[in-house]
């Protein structure tokens, strides 16, 4: 399946920035890509990256530098089956990802936490997207104006996607390879302390 992945690469994660620099929100954000292209291609799909600006990476980029709904809804329409699966899931596994890509459904949605749709998988031509606010509501309101079937899809890996330095925990604890060692590499641990567990940065 062509599974879509939309990458905002001119000013990404801009919510870390209490936590990281522009230039390593740039690095971290890249990370975490790459570790979402390698689990869909293990999960059998073909990745193409949908970004703002060029970049690099070894699979098929296509620069459009509107905004996001309007790029991803002109993904979308033919008969094949296409998804759509963020960039910041540093937690996707292939197999959670094959999963996904297996349910069946118009239209299956892995929600995010706080109201976000972090991957969907559109077998119906005329669903469409509109991301930002609570956009997993959005998202089940077309597809019943559109006749289509909505199918949300359970999963604590699709629902964590990395916003807020809180959600650097989930990776440092569950995240893939790429995204877990650059927090490593460049200091950002988990704080135990006595409530929550959150993160710290050691500077060097
Ligand atoms: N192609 C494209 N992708 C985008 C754009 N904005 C965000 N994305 C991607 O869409 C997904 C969800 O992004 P968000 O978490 O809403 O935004 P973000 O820019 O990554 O982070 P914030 O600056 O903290 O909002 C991620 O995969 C982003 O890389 C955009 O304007 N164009
Ligand atoms: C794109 C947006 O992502 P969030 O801002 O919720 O991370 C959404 O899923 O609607």
């Amino acid at each position: 399946m062509r599974v879509v992945v939309p990458f905002g690469g001119r000013s990404p994660k801009t919510r870390l920035a209490p936590f990281l620099d522009a230039d390593e929100r740039r690095d971290f954000s890249l990370a975490m890509l790459r570790d979402v292209l390698t689990a869909i291609e293990r999960a059998g799909g073909d990745p193409v990256v949908l970004a703002d600006a060029p970049v690099d990476v070894e699979v098929p980029v296509t620069v459009d530098d509107r905004p996001l709904t309007d790029a991803v809804n002109d993904e979308l329409g033919g008969d094949e089956p296409v998804a759509v699966v963020m960039a910041d899931l540093a937690l996707a596994t292939p197999e959670t990802l094959e999963r996904l890509f297996e349910t069946a459904g118009d239209v299956v949605a892995a929600p995010g936490l706080g109201g976000g749709t972090n991957a969907l998988v559109v077998r119906h031509p005329d669903f469409s997207v509109d991301y930002h606010g609570a956009s997993i509501a959005d998202h089940r309101t077309i597809a019943d104006d559109t006749g289509a079937s909505f199918v949300e899809f359970d999963s604590m890996r699709l629902a964590v996607d990395i916003d807020e330095p809180s959600d650097l925990v989930e990776v440092l604890l569950h995240g893939q390879e790429r995204s877990r060692e650059w927090l490593a590499e460049n200091g950002v641990r988990l704080d135990r302390g006595d409530g929550r567990v959150g993160v710290v940065r050691e500077r060097r």
